[in-house]
């Protein structure tokens, strides 16, 4: 498994595979659990080489706060990309990935304003200029994306249509805890006390109560409610605990309890 650091090494080694062969792209943050494996095995599976990229985005941050706190595991993300039998890990630095110091973004006007949008203004256009970098370095045919991250794969597939990217964007179901929080790099920011309380998100979005009447009973339940949103077919939502923001969303038909 290669770990490259610079873009030219990135480049040098795309360049080594001959176009007969398939690649496949995880983008991620790092911080790696069983959702992001879920990721990379399906790629692993679908494609002869199975690249990874690993970096905390800067641009897609809009709280400083959020951006120093972010968790880093390097080394056990290492061995998981280890076992998963990866090609190649990406982990660049900023100054390498924005030569232009993020004079030159990607917008979007519409999607990218509601929701997490709404609260995290600029976020949207750090992923998508992000997304757009590393899908132009890696040139896969496929790339992989989580349905946790709902508004973002929308965005990303809709990013890859406007621009006429040669690339397949494939999203991947929501891995979840026992207790059915879905699985996050910020849950390892939860205090105990805290990480028992998030159950009560997945639990409450799962209701086919309306959406404000969810947003009322997460907020008396101790969570500050950003949003409670259906949109594209699923109800979205994102809240804080204890200081930790965590979203989720789930498909507004689903049978039985939601
Ligand atoms: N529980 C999950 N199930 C499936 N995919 C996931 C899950 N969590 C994250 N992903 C996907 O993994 C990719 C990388 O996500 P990222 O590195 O931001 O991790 P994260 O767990 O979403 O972290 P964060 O705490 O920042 O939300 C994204 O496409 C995201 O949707
Ligand atoms: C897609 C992504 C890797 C872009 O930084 C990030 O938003 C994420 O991990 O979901
Ligand atoms: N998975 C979304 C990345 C972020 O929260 O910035």
């Amino acid at each position: 498994m290669k770990i490259l650091t610079s873009i030219s090494a990135w480049q040098d080694w795309r360049n080594t595979i001959p176009s007969t062969q398939s690649v496949g792209l995880v983008p991620t943050m790092g911080a790696l659990h069983a959702g992001h494996q879920s990721l990379i095995a399906r790629c692993r599976r679908e494609n002869d080489i199975c690249a990874i990229s690993l970096f905390v985005n800067p641009t897609q941050f809009n709280d400083q706060k959020d951006l120093t706190n972010y968790p880093n595991t390097f080394e056990d993300d290492r061995k998981l990309c280890e076992s998963e039998r990866v090609d190649a890990i990406f982990f660049p630095e900023y100054r390498d990935l924005y030569p232009d110091d993020y004079r030159y973004r990607v917008s979007e006007n519409e999607v990218s304003r509601l929701l997490c949008g709404a609260h995290r203004p600029g976020h949207f256009d750090g992923v998508l200029s992000v997304v757009m970098k590393l899908l132009n370095l890696a040139q896969p045919q496929r790339a992989y994306f989580g349905e946790k991250d709902w508004q973002q794969l929308q965005l990303v597939k809709g990013m890859v249509d406007a621009f006429f990217m040669p690339v397949t964007i494939i999203g991947c179901p929501t891995i979840r805890e026992t207790d059915q929080l879905a699985l996050s790099s910020r849950n390892l920011l939860l205090s105990k006390t805290h990480r028992r309380k998030a159950a009560g998100f997945p639990r409450l979005l799962a209701t086919r109560a309306p959406a404000e009447e969810v947003a009322r009973l997460l907020e008396a339940g101790g969570f500050n409610v950003d949003y409670v949103q259906d949109f594209e077919g699923r109800r979205c939502a994102a809240i804080h605990c204890g200081g930790v923001r965590l979203i989720d969303n789930r498909p507004i038909d689903e049978g039985g309890e939601r």
